[in-house]
């Protein structure tokens, strides 16, 4: 996360943490409205595989070749007639642990591949995947002991209910 919150990190922090991630796990830099020396900066400490931000952030930003981007859509704003092949899809605000439209993201979700984000916690994962069902879903605030700092038991639960949501083996 390289933005203004609670979890904001470095690059250098980033690549630091992300030193022994296995190389088949992807490492997503989360942006928000970043300029391009901050995108140019995470690009050369970083090296992500993927780049989440604001789908406007990509008409003006520089992406460095090799670097996928996950553009987000916010529930409430006008669509493209051409969807990407993969969206992330959230409200207004990100971060902050409110739920967005899931209906709206259905309609979505049939047309595109859709990451499902905003506001899902371990007690809600499974009738937003029943809804929505989503490509995939994305959480921050919602398995946190307090704001920064992660839960593993809610992470544990969140990962058991939406496999189980998705008719996928808990291990
Ligand atoms: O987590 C943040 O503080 C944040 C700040 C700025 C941009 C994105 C951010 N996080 C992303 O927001 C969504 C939803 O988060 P939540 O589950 O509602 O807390 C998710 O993609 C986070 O990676």
């Amino acid at each position: 996360m390289f933005a203004e919150s609670k979890r904001r990190v470095t690059a250098v922090q980033a690549a630091e943490l992300a030193r022994d991630v296995p190389r088949d796990i992807l490492r997503v830099a989360v942006m928000l409205h970043p300029s391009q020396a901050e995108l140019d900066e995470v690009w050369s400490q970083f090296r992500p595989d993927v780049l989440q931000t604001d789908v406007d952030d990509l008409a003006i930003l520089q992406v460095p070749d090799g670097l996928q981007v996950t553009p987000v859509f916010r529930a409430g704003r006008a669509l493209p007639a051409t969807l990407p092949t993969r969206l992330l899809f959230e409200g207004p605000v990100s971060g902050t642990g409110e739920t967005t439209d899931w209906s709206a993201a259905a309609e979505l979700a049939a047309r595109t591949q859709l990451i499902l984000a905003g506001g899902l916690k371990p007690a809600n994962v499974a009738e937003a995947i029943a809804i929505a069902r989503p490509f995939g879903v994305d959480v921050s605030s919602g398995v946190e002991a307090r704001p920064g700092v992660k839960d593993p038991q809610k992470i544990y639960d969140f990962v058991r209910n939406a496999r189980a949501a998705g008719n996928g083996a808990v291990k």
